[in-house]
């Protein structure tokens, strides 16, 4: 990473975990939050979950537009859905719903997840696999109408420890009278999403802020993340 942008950052240590997993809730502040669990899973159960879903999820990956440009979406993608609801579409692109019921350990999953977060719900997967480091995600918000406004997302990642980097949107509110913008030194925050850990984002997360998994030179494996997701209906 850029040693400027880093010294800007506050970097969210994984270390002094006192509850389970190791888990910690990050107050981003103005309603937004992070639930960050990096032992959600057992290790050998990602492994084989990650070795279950690297042979038989049908990947693609799509053309999507950016800034009106056609290109290959920097990873390979998979979307899983209830039945009926309303279809998803983001960069030009409307993937299509495969069944829960055709892959068995995505329901193990979410209930894992489920029980982790009790009190949330999720009736659509958004996968990803990042072949190496020079797979992305780009700085974005899960945004999308189909979500609602405050949507929660909870993402388990399996594989190859990368990089996930927030971002504050433009400041909302102006710097008081006579003083200079609030620096962004607390309005970026980074964290290494472990194997087998979980991250939900929850509250004001997608409008407030923007996250990304940049390109790492030295991210020499495979990495899979499932993002859970609540269409509203
Ligand atoms: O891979 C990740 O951890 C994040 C993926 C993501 O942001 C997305 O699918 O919207
Ligand atoms: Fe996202």
């Amino acid at each position: 990473m850029n040693p400027t942008l880093r010294a800007f950052m506050t970097e969210i240590p994984d270390q002094e975990p006192d509850e389970k997993g190791g888990r910690r809730a990050i107050d981003l502040g103005e309603g937004s939050e992070l639930i960050y669990v990096p032992r959600f899973l057992p290790q050998h159960r990602s492994w084989t979950l990650f070795d279950y879903l690297n042979r038989e999820i049908p990947w693609t990956r799509p053309t999507i537009r950016v800034f009106g440009r056609s290109c290959l979406q920097p990873r390979d993608t998979c979307y899983i859905a209830d039945q009926g609801l309303p279809e998803l579409q983001y960069s030009g692109y409307k993937p299509t719903a495969h069944s829960w019921g055709d892959y068995p350990p995505l329901k193990d999953i979410l209930e894992a997840v489920l029980e982790a977060l009790p009190g949330s719900s999720f009736n659509s997967l958004l996968l990803n696999r990042y072949k190496g480091g020079s797979d992305y995600v780009a700085w974005h918000s899960d945004d999308e109408k189909l979500y609602g406004p405050a949507p929660e997302i909870a993402s388990v990642s399996l594989g190859c420890e990368r990089d996930f980097l927030l971002r504050k949107k433009k400041p909302t509110r102006a710097a008081p009278h006579g003083k200079r913008p609030r620096e962004n030194c607390l309005d970026q925050h980074s964290l290494v999403l472990k194997h087998g850990s979980l991250l939900a984002m929850r509250g004001f997360t997608q409008r407030d802020w923007l996250h990304s998994i940049p390109k790492r030179a030295k991210a020499g494996s495979i990495r899979i993340n499932l993002t859970f997701r609540q269409v509203q209906i």
